[in-house]
């Protein structure tokens, strides 16, 4: 018989087939010096992982005995452990008392594990059958409660200015980004106390009950390990380098992709040799121009449509800043997507074809350019970079691209709410390679492009004569000056599920974190379901890591978690502060260029992150001066273009994570779209009802 048979199938019946009987339990010896000293480290390491959680150190030992003092197996067997009790404890409060669904703190903490005796049966050595006893007086050792520092959510403002959805920006320094003192180093996210459910919206820390709907769970459950000082940590990486989250948008066919690829190809992220393939491959389908675009474009689908269908992710550097690229779809039919590419963005490039008549048809009412602009203002977006693209079609003139800045600039500052001062424009070729890393100069050309069939037949000296008259920075110089927000890296937990899937030992979930850090062990709640897991592993950027913080785009594995437990749109959360869940909720929204004016009932499907859900706008609560903020009309009877108004949304479907924008910039904003176009972009103001 194996000894690594899944000892959470062993029992005592099990035991005895296998040829053991009682007399063996006395036969018990001690562990020879060797193995007492990696019991005794491994022992110390799982309690550190698992502090805060009622398991006793015989426990630990028995499970330790078992993995062959695999340290991360047996806190993964502990964990799943836990949670299931906590699962069964769930169940039976729900039993007693359905109102006000709890995760029991008994259930969690008293380890009842029907195994327990079957731990200590001899199974480590079975030719010898030599035993350890562990010592019956560490049987109530139970691991030690860590307490945590909490965090004050008084020093966050409400901003009632319409459009004036994100944050301001702050300059780059590590220390500066991080809310609150800095001074603490502990978990404050375990620590920040749950959400008021009191009517007023401004939630409040309470020690108390939470809202109905949400689960809570035990505080000794909770502190699963945190073993890394992340806030250190992550000062000391941005320190280094800070990292951005840069979402590429803009009209189908603007050149997103082959813009994006050609820049990675330049910054040497992608090889010659792939490059080559590309081209050859595209070649063979009659899409030779598209085989830069064929670097973010993966998927079989989307490079014989030639079109973005999902968001492509990937990371470069520049000399400044780390930057996880996410390419968004431009078609209108994959809006949803892009709306989770950008909700995951911290800023932007809008890429506008300069081509007579393209630029013109993309601006347009039924075009994506001004959709996308205000898609991403909405979403939080406040920087943003303008590719002037494909000025090779234009033969480099310098007056459609004035023409263009001119036309789009009025309407990003005018109707989408971008400051004028994070609005640049950047002339450029993404065919080409003209203006992304370098400038052609005579004699030599910019882009050493691998793609033979160059779409103007022009010479270098030509291209390096009509585009003299710009001074400017390169694309790259230009996003390598591009400022980092503030992250909420001290609040309460929270990551949004923008992909899940069967990893290799357990439930691999991607996303980025937008508020808080976590860590492998750590102990984390699945929302809206309340079930809980533990951070197996992590990844970030492909590499393995130990921890992330707000604003990394991670991949957890978790164990302790089915695979149907956890959705695209779910929410990863801090167990000690879960995210609300909900079907009704007030915002403040701004509408769009409608057709149709807004009325009570008005059927939507509201965006959140990766979540759309059907559902109405139910109540019309008054209209607001955009610039004041006071209330124009009380109980409007319709809602035309351009009006600020707040209201009420229910969803007519199942309940999902949501934030007031008070509380989460990044989870408190929502877009409501019908028929296929974006109507309005709201900031939620107050949860009216907790769970579904
Ligand atoms: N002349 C010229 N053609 C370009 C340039 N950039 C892209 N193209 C062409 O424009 C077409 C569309 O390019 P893509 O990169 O797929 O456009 P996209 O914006 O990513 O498309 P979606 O993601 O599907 O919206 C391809 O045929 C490209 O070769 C450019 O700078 N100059």
């Amino acid at each position: 018989m194996s000894r690594h048979r899944n000892v959470r199938n062993l029992d005592i019946d099990d035991v005895m087939d296998d040829g053991y009987d009682e007399d063996d339990y006395a036969e018990e010896q001690p562990m020879s010096a060797e193995d007492q000293a990696q019991m005794d480290d491994a022992t110390e390491e799982v309690k550190a992982i698992l502090a805060g959680s009622k398991i006793s150190v015989k426990e630990i030992q028995d499970a330790l005995w078992h993995y062959y003092f695999d340290v991360d197996q047996t806190v993964a067997y502990l964990v799943e452990e836990l949670a299931k009790k906590q699962k069964a404890a769930t169940a039976a409060a729900a039993k007693k008392n359905t109102s006000t669904p709890k995760l029991s703190q008994s259930g969690a903490a008293t380890p009842t594990h029907a195994s327990t005796k079957t731990f200590s049966t001899p199974k480590h050595n079975d030719a010898s059958k030599a035993q350890f006893t562990t010592p019956a007086t560490q049987d109530d050792d139970i691991v030690e409660f860590l307490e945590d520092d909490e965090v004050p959510y008084g020093q966050l403002r409400f901003d009632m200015s319409a459009m004036n959805f994100g944050s301001s920006l702050k300059p780059a320094s590590a220390a500066k980004k991080i809310s609150g003192t800095g001074t603490k180093t502990t978990s404050s996210a375990s620590g920040t106390p749950l959400l008021s459910t009191d009517r007023s919206g401004m939630s409040t820390p309470v020690e108390s009950a939470p809202p109905s709907g949400v689960s809570t769970p035990s505080k000794a459950a909770t502190k699963l390990g945190k073993r890394i000082d992340v806030v250190t940590e992550y000062q000391k990486r941005v320190a280094e380098k800070e990292s951005l989250n840069l979402v590429v948008i803009g009209h189908v066919d603007a050149g997103k992709s082959t813009l994006m690829g050609h820049m990675l190809y330049l910054q040497g992220e992608v090889n010659e040799k792939t490059i080559r393939k590309h081209e050859r491959d595209a070649q063979k389908i009659g899409k030779a121009s598209f085989a830069f675009a064929w670097v973010l474009d993966e998927t079989g689908e989307e490079r014989a449509r030639g079109i973005t269908m999902d968001v492509g992710v990937t990371k470069f550097e520049t000399e400044h800043r780390r930057f996880t690229l996410l390419d968004a779809p431009g078609h209108r039919d994959f809006i949803p997507n892009m709306i989770s590419g950008t909700a995951q963005a911290d800023v932007a490039i809008l890429v506008v074809d300069s081509t007579t008549g393209e630029f013109e048809s993309g601006f347009d009412a039924n075009g994506q350019t001004k959709e996308h602009a205000l898609l991403a203002r909405s979403l939080g977006v406040q920087q943003l970079v303008i590719a002037v693209n494909k000025l090779d079609s234009v033969g480099w003139s310098e007056a459609r691209f004035l023409d263009i800045v001119h036309r789009l600039e009025g309407f990003l500052v005018k109707d989408a709410s971008f400051k004028k001062s994070n609005l640049i424009f950047v002339p450029c070729s993404g065919f080409t390679g003209e203006n992304l890393v370098r400038r052609s100069k005579t004699g030599s050309i910019c882009n050493g492009s691998a793609v033979t069939d160059a779409p103007v037949g022009e010479s270098v000296a030509k291209v390096v004569q009509d585009f003299a008259w710009y001074r400017g920075p390169t694309l790259i110089q230009t996003i390598d000056k591009l400022d980092a927000p503030t992250r909420a890296v001290e609040k309460p937990f929270r990551m949004s599920v923008t992909d899940v899937f069967k990893g290799a030992g357990g439930v691999a979930t991607a996303g980025r974190l937008e508020a808080g850090h976590v860590q492998v062990g750590e102990a984390i709640m699945v929302m809206p379901g309340g079930e809980m897991a533990v951070v197996k592993s992590m990844e970030m950027n492909d590499e393995p890591t130990r921890w992330a913080a707000a604003g990394d785009s991670v991949l957890l594995t978790l164990s302790g978690i089915e695979l149907l437990q956890v959705s695209t749109g779910s929410v990863l959360c801090s167990r000690d502060a879960p995210i609300p869940v909900t079907t009704h909720f007030a915002a403040q929204i701004v509408v769009f260029d409608v057709k149709i004016p807004i009325t009570v009932g008005f059927p939507v499907i509201m965006h959140h992150q990766s979540h759309n859900e059907p559902g109405t706008i139910s109540k019309l609560v008054a209209t607001i001066d955009k610039g004041t903020g006071e209330i124009v009309k009380k109980s409007p009877r319709h809602l035309g273009k351009n009006t600020t108004a707040m209201v009420e949304i229910k969803l007519s479907g199942r309940a999902i994570p949501l934030e007031t924008f008070k509380d989460s910039k990044e989870l408190g904003r929502v877009m409501l779209r019908k028929g296929g176009e974006t109507i309005a972009a709201g900031i939620v103001t107050k949860i009216l009802s907790y769970g579904s």
